[in-house]
């Protein structure tokens, strides 16, 4: 069935009317921020998260045709088929059941092909009592001793997201088991990795959906030659999560154990299956891994039940278009109040622009509007002292702060200055936004600020598995419904692909010369064999 497009839509035209009345100064931030009434019809709250988006240059008729647009585009209807199993992942004939890992499939007698859950829950069970066996010692190390620490091996969606949820759940939960991370092809990656473990009782997770992603695999190849050189046997260190039937899927027991992945969880919204599960629950045991989907599962709810207005991941979808869109901000920046936050970023960043990067619509015509655009972010304040210069005073992007309202840490004491360390961070949270808002008008220019600058604030109430996960399943879920009302496939990612064919054809002129010698890179463009040339010579 042929779509309307984007920008073919009522909704969008007058949107783009509305968005030209914005230069008129009493729509400047400094002025709409003022009505008392502001922060309580733009904002919402579900179950300790709070959202607001009084600072986005947006009022009630904005906020109407948006509201439109997403009915226009049938994004709850779409969202929904989604949770049930239906192919919205079009270009690749697959099912998005991510929402399924949290247990969460309205009605599971619609999928006839695939039995999801028991899949899901075999999984688990596998999952849950792997892990206990790690952390009572009944399985050990080859040399018979308990294991202390676990590197993962993977890269991009077997990667981002579990390292997102370790950092921040190891701020308020002591591991059992520590993860390490190896996800780079890079050398020094590796090296690295294996100066801060004991290779004895070390345990290897290799994961790879498809088990052929070059960088895992090499990594792989450098990790079984240190077992090697350990005396160590794979079969006691390594377990493998990947695919049924793929390479790494082991039925002749090379490896201590396997866990399956499946198609119908994309990579970067894998978290929640084995990816996460497997080495999270090693970490901090299978109770707190089930925490944390709890948190997913409450997020997914809100998304598909609450309605357009009060939803919260479809409203900030919406903001994130109106942004793109209509007021032609390039990027947006992720602000975590919050050290343990610091992951989020790099994770939302694969998450949003892996989905949303996209050049053709769902039906495969060529795009003329924007879809993804540039994810980036650093914790405050120290974003403040790095990037924030742009962000007052040169080309505008908006930004989401994110607070977390009290601290893992509880010894917290006043300064001379008679305030709390959590109390200066949030102060300058408060600060940053409202000074993007409002500017500042000074004689000289150097010093003025144009303000008007949108934003918006995000809030949990402390850092539990329960509000990591409702953090996870937000940015999810409002990638897919920025997706859905873009009208594009944020489940596919050929776009990765050429880049790769290109390394593997360079790679094999490199295996050729490092078996001849007189071997020349002449058939190459000028600077592919300049390149080339320099890393042989070993030097400029
Ligand atoms: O799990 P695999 O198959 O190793 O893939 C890793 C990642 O690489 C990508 O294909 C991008 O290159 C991601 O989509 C995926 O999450």
């Amino acid at each position: 069935m042929v779509q309307t497009r984007f920008n073919d839509r009522k909704a969008f035209q007058n949107l783009n009317r509305l968005s030209k009345n914005l230069n008129e100064d009493k729509f400047h931030l400094k002025h709409m921020i003022q009505d008392k009434k502001r922060l309580e019809n733009f904002s919402l709250k579900f179950d300790g998260f709070f959202y607001d988006f009084s600072k986005q240059r947006i009022d009630d008729r904005v906020m109407e045709e948006l509201l439109n647009l997403a009915r226009q585009a049938e994004a709850k209807k779409k969202f929904s088929q989604m949770v049930s199993g239906e192919i919205v992942n079009i270009t690749e004939n697959r099912a998005a059941l991510h929402t399924a890992a949290r247990g969460f499939i309205p009605d599971p007698a619609n999928l006839t092909d695939m039995d999801v859950l028991s899949e899901i829950n075999r999984v688990n069970s596998q999952i849950k009592e792997f892990s206990a066996k790690i952390h009572n010692s009944q399985i050990r190390s080859d040399s018979g001793k308990p294991f202390t620490d676990a590197v993962v091996i993977g890269i991009g969606g077997s990667y981002l997201g579990c390292e997102f949820v370790y950092t921040a759940l190891k701020h308020c939960i002591e591991p059992k088991i520590k993860l390490h991370f190896l996800s780079n092809v890079d050398i020094d990656n590796f090296g690295q990795v294996i100066k801060t473990i004991n290779p004895e009782t070390c345990l290897w997770i290799v994961i790879s959906k498809s088990y052929t992603t070059t960088e895992t695999m090499a990594n792989l190849k450098q990790v079984l030659l240190f077992l090697k050189n350990n005396k160590l046997d794979p079969s006691s260190h390594l377990v493998t999560v990947t695919a049924k039937g793929s390479p790494g899927d082991d039925p002749a027991n090379k490896v201590l154990d396997s866990f399956h992945m499946f198609d119908f969880i994309g990579g970067r919204y894998s978290v929640t299956s084995a990816v996460g599960g497997l080495p999270l629950s090693l970490a901090f045991g299978f109770d707190i891994f089930t925490r944390f989907l709890k948190g997913c599962h409450a997020m997914d709810l809100h998304a598909v039940n609450a309605p357009e207005k009060q939803n919260i991941p479809l409203i900030s979808a919406l903001i994130s278009i109106w942004n793109s869109n209509f007021l032609h901000y390039p990027a947006q920046a992720i602000i975590p109040y919050c050290s343990a936050l610091s992951k989020l970023a790099p994770h939302v960043q694969q998450l949003y622009m892996e989905s949303l990067g996209k050049g053709v619509t769902f039906d495969g015509n060529l795009i003329d509007y924007k879809t993804g655009i540039i994810i980036f972010g650093e914790p405050g304040t120290n974003a403040q002292h790095s990037f924030f210069q742009l962000a007052h005073q040169g080309s505008p992007f908006p930004v989401e702060f994110i607070g977390v309202v009290t601290p893992v840490y509880n010894k917290d004491q006043a300064g001379s200055n008679g305030v709390y360390n959590h109390q200066e961070l949030w102060a300058n949270m408060i600060a940053q936004a409202k000074a993007l808002a409002m500017g500042k008008d000074d004689d000289n220019k150097a010093k003025y600020f144009t303000g008007n600058r949108p934003s918006s604030t995000l809030v949990i109430n402390n850092l539990t598995p329960e509000s990591i996960g409702m953090l996870l399943a937000f940015y999810e879920a409002r990638t897919v419904y920025e997706g859905f009302i873009l009208g594009i496939n944020p489940f596919d990612q050929f776009g990765v692909e050429l880049g790769k064919i290109l390394a593997s054809q360079i790679r094999d002129h490199i295996k050729q010369k490092n078996t001849d010698e007189t071997y020349t890179f002449d058939s190459f463009d000028p600077a592919t064999k300049f390149y080339l040339d320099t890393l042989f010579n070993g030097s400029l």
